[in-house]
């Protein structure tokens, strides 16, 4: 049976994505010849916002008093998770050493890049969850400066509990500016911040399409935009489960996907009554993103089994991949696109957005078809050596001086010539690359 879709999106991703490369092109532009006044000419536009950038540490001190001492213990919770995941992912990486040949030895080393830029997301929440996940995996990495930036709400600045966070997790500058100009200003090294090696972190389409184009001057570890989440649901999933659990991730913003994929449509149709009622009883800011993603871009699939739903998955590559189905094991084993999985009922995307210790800045708009989500691995450059003895390096130098002949490059080969000769002056070796 071909996939039927009960609910079929008007919008996608790519939905007024050429306006947005017009307009963040525009304003990296003018901050590359404008510079720090430019940023702030930004700051000033998009978030009415005129006071200090770079927060010193009264200013960091006086946003921890305004954090509740409940609050700073669920944070203090959540960075410990977050930690524990991402230096057993550090400890994953191995640096090692070999012996390729006798007298030739190469090795692999990992090294942190020196200065990591960290966006925080701001706009329409105020992302604690993010300073978390960005700043911790970069210290576990090793990363020697770290920058946060995140847009001011207004006059008030950034939201106390961010500051809070990405002090505690270890952020050396933080800087009180969002959107493009955040992110121009971390890969500019604007206000004294030291120019970042890598950008990484969420945001809205501007901020993605910010790291897209600057790609290549700086590293990124992601385009990471609007948030997307499918759930894969069978006829024993509990429907209200997987209404809530749709809206809890159509809150994120007006652009922001949702996909339900199931093979029984009695459960499906139970669910899309519900989501309506659902969204109907959240805050007014929420219910207006879940309204518009819900109407806009959600979508609604039946397959005909297991098999055919694993396989719409795996298309659409979702960021939050979740399963509430039988044989949980089978799914583990079978999908292969997702940003962050979960598995059964007993979590939640929720969860593991904020406090249970994977990292929620993950691929989204299909990229998860190539890429997986934020992790020290991307602070950390993976990099090789070599060094030989005279003799382990002969048969590689006589290798080397005929490929570079065959290949018209006499320069490489000559580098193979001057060794053999110094080292052998009393051999002959054919080094023509024709015999
Ligand atoms: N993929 C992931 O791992 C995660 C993704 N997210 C996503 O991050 C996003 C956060 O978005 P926001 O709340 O908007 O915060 P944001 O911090 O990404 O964007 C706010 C900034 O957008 C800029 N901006 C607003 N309107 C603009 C315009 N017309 N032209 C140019 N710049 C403009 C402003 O400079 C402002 O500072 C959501 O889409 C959410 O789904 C959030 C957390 C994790
Ligand atoms: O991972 C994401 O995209 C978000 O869902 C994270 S958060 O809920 O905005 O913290
Ligand atoms: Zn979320």
């Amino acid at each position: 049976m071909a996939r039927v879709y009960l609910k079929k999106a008007e919008k996608t991703a790519k939905t007024d994505s050429a306006s947005v490369q017009h307009t963040v092109q525009t304003i990296l532009d003018d901050i590359e010849q404008g510079g720090e006044a430019a940023a702030k000419s930004y700051a000033l536009k998009f978030d009415k916002y005129d006071g200090p950038m770079v927060l010193d540490a009264a200013a960091i001190a006086a946003a921890a008093d305004k954090v509740p001492q409940k609050l700073k213990a669920d944070i203090a919770f959540a960075h410990e998770n977050i930690r524990k995941f991402a230096e057993a992912q550090r400890g994953s990486m191995q640096d090692f050493e070999m012996e390729v040949r006798p007298g030739l030895i190469e090795g692999q080393r990992t090294i942190p890049v020196r200065a990591a830029g960290c966006y925080v997301p701001g706009g329409r929440y105020s992302h604690i969850a993010s300073a978390m996940m960005t700043v911790t995996t970069a210290k576990v990495a090793g990363v020697q400066n770290i920058s946060v930036c995140s847009p001011p709400q207004g006059d008030a600045g950034i939201a106390p509990a961010i500051i809070y966070a990405a002090h505690l997790c270890g952020a050396d500058n933080i800087l009180s500016m969002g959107g493009v100009q955040g992110v121009a200003a971390m890969t500019f090294g604007l206000f004294d911040l030291p120019k970042a090696d890598i950008i990484v972190g969420p945001g809205n389409q501007f901020v993605a399409e910010a790291k897209r184009i600057l790609f290549g001057r700086v590293g990124i570890d992601m385009i990471a935009g609007p948030t997307d989440s499918l759930i894969l649901a069978d006829g024993a999933a509990d429907a209200e489960i997987v209404a809530v659990d749709l809206v809890s991730q159509a809150e994120h913003g007006y652009n922001s996907p949702v996909w339900l994929v199931t093979d029984d449509e009695t459960l499906a149709k139970t669910v899309m009554d519900r989501v309506p009622e659902l969204i109907a009883n959240l805050p007014e800011l929420n219910r207006e993103n879940a309204t518009a993603a819900w109407r806009d871009y959600a979508e609604v699939i039946i397959c005909a089994d297991r098999e055919e739903m694993a396989a719409t998955s795996d298309d659409y590559a979702p960021e939050h991949l979740t399963v509430q189905a039988a044989d949980l094991d089978w799914w583990l084993e079978r999908l292969q696109c997702y940003g962050s999985l979960f598995l059964g009922e007993e979590t939640t995307v929720s969860y593991g957005d904020k406090a249970s210790g994977t990292n929620h800045v993950l691929p989204t708009s299909g990229s998860a078809r190539y890429t997986g989500g934020l992790s020290v691995h991307k602070y950390m450059k993976v990099v090789t050596w070599q060094r030989a003895t005279r003799d382990g390096a002969k048969q590689v130098a006589e290798a080397t001086a005929r490929i570079s002949r065959l290949e018209g490059m006499e320069g490489h080969a000559r580098a193979a010539d001057v060794r053999l000769h110094k080292y052998y002056p009393d051999e002959s070796f054919d080094l023509s690359g024709t015999a």
